[in-house]
């Protein structure tokens, strides 16, 4: 394609910001799509940064239905929580021609994850089977993100802890196209692009990191090195990472990391509260479905044992639902 592709970013939360950010600043234009206080500070601002340092950058920011009605696009990301795709399904599909890539850029376990061999649905992020149906699998990219970011609601900054990587991969095959296309689309990025034709050996890597790090974090209060770290927290990391693993291989899928290279992950994160920490200090619903229960789902349907992950799953839940009815 010679043209410069047309790209929108569903969602001006952190990870949303932070790859426009990169994009805009590459030179590639991308539209974001967002609503409320956020849409207004992006038209007013720009992307701004809590580092004084870094200027501001404007970007195009509409809300989903003027994106809609501009249509054309090229690639679509969906920067949004787990449960707001399908939440947000109705303002999503009219941004999808016959031609445009879908891109995810979500964590957990995907609603496409059993695409494009059966059209079985993750129920723990797809309840009714709805983004099974809504998307064609050979025009989803499946992406694993690993960034360290965080948005101020108030201000509007961002910040990132400058460990930017997206592991990015087709779902169906055509990877051939679908690399020529990132290559296009990331050239001169500030955002470390990593191909693969691999993906869902790359997303049980992240869902295992998340599955161990992200409830446990809420329940213990602990940053991610902690968890790692603390012989007492470690005892229950640990086997979280292994059913994880377990599961994995009932699907019949090596994740891309040993478990010593998640460990090692983990212990390198330090300092930093993971984004479920995050969410539940400021009151937010947390991302339960796709972190954990979506693998508690597959692990009872291929009979694979998670009792550590359910103990921890279960308390975290408690303590979501006990803020949430709070608030
Ligand atoms: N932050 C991080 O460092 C990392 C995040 N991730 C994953 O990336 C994904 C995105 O996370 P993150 O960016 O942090 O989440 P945020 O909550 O910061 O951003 C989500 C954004 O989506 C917006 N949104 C939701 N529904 C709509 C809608 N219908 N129309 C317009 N905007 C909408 C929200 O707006 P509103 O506030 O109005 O609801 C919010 O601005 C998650 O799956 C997360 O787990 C993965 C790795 C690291
Ligand atoms: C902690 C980390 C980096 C991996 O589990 C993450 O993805 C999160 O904060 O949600």
């Amino acid at each position: 394609m010679s043209r410069p592709l047309r790209t929108c970013i569903f969602g001006g939360g952190a990870v949303g910001s932070l790859v426009a950010a990169r994009l805009q600043s590459a030179g590639k234009a991308p539209t974001m799509i967002a609503r409320g206080r956020r849409l207004a500070q992006l038209e007013r601002q720009g992307i701004t940064f809590a580092d004084p340092a870094l200027p501001p950058i404007p970007v195009t920011a509409l809300d989903a239905q003027t994106a809609a009605m501009e249509g054309g696009w090229d690639v679509v990301f969906l920067a949004l929580k787990a449960q707001a795709i399908a939440a947000s399904l109705e303002e999503i599909r009219p941004l999808i021609g016959p031609t445009t890539r879908i891109v995810p850029l979500v964590n957990g376990v995907p609603w496409w994850y059993f695409q494009p061999e059966t059209a079985r649905a993750v129920r723990s992020v797809d309840t009714a089977g709805a983004l099974v149906d809504a998307f064609d699998p050979a025009h989803i990219i499946g992406a694993v993100v690993y960034v360290g970011c965080a948005l101020d609601s108030v201000s509007g900054d961002l910040t990132s802890n400058g460990r930017e990587r997206l592991v990015l991969g087709s779902i169906a095959d055509a990877h051939a196209k679908t690399e020529a296309l990132l290559a296009a689309l990331f050239e001169g990025c500030a955002i470390a692009i990593q191909p693969t034709r691999e993906i869902r050996r790359e997303v049980w890597s992240k869902v295992a990191l998340n599955l161990a790090s992200n409830p446990l974090s809420v329940v213990a209060n602990a940053t991610v090195g902690e968890q790692f770290t603390s012989p007492h927290l470690a005892r229950i990391t640990i086997p979280m990472l292994e059913e994880c693993i377990a599961l994995a291989r009932a699907l019949g899928v090596e994740p891309s990391l040993t478990l010593e290279e998640m460990v090692a992950i983990g212990r390198r994160m330090g300092a930093y509260y993971t984004s479920m920490a995050q969410d539940y200090a400021r009151g937010a619903e947390l991302e339960m479905g796709a972190i954990a229960h979506s693998a508690l789902e597959l692990a009872a349907e291929e009979g694979v044992a998670m009792d550590t992950t359910r103990t921890v799953a279960d308390i975290c839940g408690f303590l979501s639902e006990r803020e949430l009815a709070r608030a």
